[in-house]
C-alpha cells in the first residue's frame, strides 16, 4: 500500500487581500513575486467574503512586512487599493506531484524511473508498460502511481509478460491497475479499428507502413491479405474501392476484422477467412464446379471472354485436382489438411469459389443497383461505393469486381515478419493459365533482416522457395526492431516460371519446377 500523506509538503507563505478588481493591475506590479508552481493558480477565492481575493505570495517572500517586493511597486498598488496581508497555508499532496516525482521517492535510488508509458495509439485508454527485470519487485506501486496521475484518460495499465512466442503474435500482458478491459478503438487514417489488446495483433507503429502499401493499390483491384490480423491493411484497401480476401489463422482477429468492416462499412467489398494462409491461398485459386473458363491462354491479355465451352465438361475434374492438390501440399508437410474449422466468420463454406456465399453482384437484378450496407452493388458486378455521412475516405466509385481469384488477383500481402519468406512457396504453379487473365500479382513479403544478414541473402532464400529468378525487386525499410535487426518489405511481381501451371491433369500442383 502506498502511504499519500508521505508525499505531503507544507508550505507557509503571504498572501495579500485585495479587492477583486484590483487582480489583473496586481498582477502585473507584483510580477515575480507571486506563487509560482505549476497547475497552482496564485489568485485565488478569499473564503470570507466575495468582494475580495488572495494574491498568494512567492516562497521568497519572507517577511510580514513584505521589503522582498520592490516598494516603488508595492506603493502603487496601495496607492490604487486597500490591501492586507495575511498568512497562507498550502498543502501539496499526493494528487500534486506528478508521476516521476513520487516514484523517484518510493524507488531505490539508482532505479531508472519508469514514469512514461506506451499508449496502444494516442487516443486509447490502455498504458503499456515494459517493466524490466530490476522493477519488478514494484511493478503494483508503478501500476499505481502511473493510473492515479492519468486517470481518466487512462483506465487500464498493463505490462508485458515474457516475450512473443505464440503463432498468433499476440504479446501476454498482465492488468496491474485499472478495469481489467483489454477492448480498445483505435483510429488510423480514417478508418476506426476495435480490438481486444488481449487477444489479437495489433502494431501502432506500423501505421504507416499500412497506409504506404494501401496507397500503391488501385480502386478495383484484388487484394489478398495472407495474414490480415484485424485489417489494418484489409480495411483501408476496401475502403479505398478494392475488393479484399483477408484471412488470419487466429479466430479472434478474424472476429474483429468482421466487427471493424461492418463499423467502417466495407463489407461489400471484404471476404473473411480464418484458416492457414497456405490453405487460403490454395482454396481461394480452386475453381468451383460448373464454374465456366476463358481461353486466357496469353498471359498479360487484359481481358479475355471468350468462354471456351469445352472446359465447363472438364469441371468436376478441377474440382478434383484442387483435393489433389491440396493433399499433396498435406503430404509435402506443407499444409496442415483442412478439418471441419474450415469455414470463413460466418461459417460458409471456405472456398470463395462458391459464389453463393459471396458477392451475389451477378445474380442481381440487372436493372437495378440495389444500395446495402453503405455501397451500391450492381447486376454486373460493379461496386458503387458511397461517401455521403461518412467520416472515412472512401472513394466514390464504381469497381468492376470479378469475384473469381482463380481468373485474377493484384496484390498478396504477406505481414508476418518472422515467417511469412517461408510460405513463398505457395505460389509454386498456383495459378493455372487457362484461367488467367491480365498481369501476374505483386507480392508484399514482409521479413526482418539481422546485420549479418543481407537483402542478397532474403533474395536468394525467397528464390530458392520460389524456385525462379524474382526480377526487379524492391525493397522499403519499414521500421528498426531492435539494435541490429530491421523489418523490411519485399515488393517484387510474381515470376511467370514460380506460379504457372499449365494442366493439372498433367503437371502435379505445387512441384512445378521443382
Ligand atoms: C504480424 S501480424 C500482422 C497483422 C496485420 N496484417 C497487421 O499489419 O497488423 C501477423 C498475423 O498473422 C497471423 N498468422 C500467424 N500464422 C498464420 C498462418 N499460418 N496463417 C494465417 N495467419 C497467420 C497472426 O494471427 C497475426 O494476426
Amino acid at each position: 500500500m502506498l502511504d499519500e500523506s508521505k508525499f505531503d509538503v507544507h508550505l507557509k507563505l503571504w498572501a495579500l487581500r485585495i479587492p477583486r478588481e484590483f487582480c489583473k493591475v496586481a498582477t502585473k506590479l507584483l510580477n515575480g513575486h507571486m506563487l509560482d508552481r505549476p497547475r497552482i493558480k496564485p489568485i485565488t477565492e478569499d473564503p470570507t467574503s466575495e468582494k475580495t481575493r488572495y494574491v498568494i505570495l512567492s516562497e521568497r517572500v519572507q517577511n510580514p512586512d513584505l521589503s522582498d517586493i520592490p516598494t516603488q511597486n508595492l506603493n502603487e498598488l496601495k496607492k490604487l487599493c486597500k490591501i492586507e496581508t495575511i498568512p497562507y497555508s498550502l498543502t501539496l499532496g499526493y494528487s500534486y506531484w506528478g508521476a516521476d516525482h513520487v516514484l523517484k521517492q518510493v524507488l531505490p535510488p539508482g532505479l531508472e524511473v519508469p514514469s512514461s508509458f506506451e499508449t496502444i495509439v494516442n487516443s486509447s485508454h490502455i498504458a503499456h508498460l515494459n517493466i524490466p527485470d530490476e522493477l519488478l519487485p514494484y511493478k503494483d506501486v508503478i501500476a499505481k502511481v502511473i493510473y492515479d496521475k492519468n486517470h481518466p484518460r487512462i483506465q487500464t495499465i498493463v505490462n508485458k509478460v515474457g516475450s512473443i512466442a505464440n503463432e498468433f503474435r499476440v504479446p501476454k500482458f498482465e492488468v496491474l491497475a485499472g478495469k481489467p478491459n483489454m477492448v480498445t478503438e483505435v483510429k488510423q487514417y480514417g478508418a476506426t479499428f476495435k480490438l481486444d489488446y488481449g487477444l489479437v495483433y495489433w502494431n501502432s507503429r506500423l501505421e504507416h507502413e499500412h497506409i504506404r502499401l494501401v496507397n500503391k493499390f488501385r480502386q478495383g483491384e484484388i487484394i489478398c491479405d495472407m495474414f490480415s490480423g484485424i485489417g489494418p491493411f484489409a480495411i483501408p484497401a476496401a475502403q479505398k474501392g478494392c475488393l479484399v480476401y483477408a484471412n488470419d489463422l487466429n479466430p479472434d482477429s478474424i472476429r474483429y476484422l468482421k466487427v471493424n468492416a461492418d463499423i467502417n462499412k466495407v463489407n461489400s467489398n471484404l471476404h473473411a477467412y480464418n484458416m492457414d494462409a497456405r490453405i487460403f491461398m490454395s482454396q481461394l485459386m480452386a475453381v468451383p464446379i460448373g464454374e465456366s473458363t476463358h481461353d486466357a491462354s496469353a498471359l498479360g491479355s487484359s481481358v479475355k471472354d471468350n468462354i471456351d465451352e469445352s472446359m465447363k465438361a472438364n469441371s468436376e475434374e478441377r474440382n478434383a485436382e484442387q483435393v489433389i492438390y491440396l493433399i499433396f501440399l498435406h503430404l509435402e508437410g506443407m499444409v496442415e489438411l483442412p478439418g471441419n474449422n474450415l469455414c470463413n466468420q460466418e461459417g460458409d463454406n471456405i472456398s470463395p469459389m462458391d459464389k453463393e456465399s459471396k458477392v451475389a453482384a451477378a445474380e442481381r437484378s440487372p436493372e437495378s443497383c440495389k444500395e446495402e450496407k453503405g455501397s451500391v452493388k450492381c447486376a454486373d458486378g460493379h461496386v458503387a461505393v458511397k461517401t455521403k455521412g461518412s467520416k472515412n475516405k472512401r472513394i466514390k466509385t464504381s469497381v468492376p469486381f470479378t469475384d473469381k481469384p482463380w481468373e485474377h488477383f493484384d496484390h498478396v500481402i504477406m505481414n508476418l515478419p518472422a515467417s511469412a519468406l517461408q510460405f513463398l512457396d505457395v505460389f509454386r504453379g498456383l495459378i493455372q493459365r487457362k484461367y488467367w487473365k491480365g498481369s501476374l500479382p505483386w507480392i508484399h513479403c514482409y521479413c526482418f533482416i539481422r546485420s549479418s544478414e543481407t537483402q542478397g541473402s532474403v533474395i536468394s532464400e525467397a528464390e530458392s522457395l520460389l524456385n525462379a529468378k524474382i526480377h526487379e525487386p524492391l525493397f522499403h525499410r519499414v521500421r528498426d526492431v531492435a539494435p541490429n535487426k530491421a523489418m523490411y518489405c519485399l515488393s517484387f511481381q510474381l515470376p511467370e516460371e514460380a506460379c504457372i501451371r499449365e494442366d493439372v491433369t498433367n503437371t502435379a500442383p505445387g512441384s512445378v519446377g521443382r
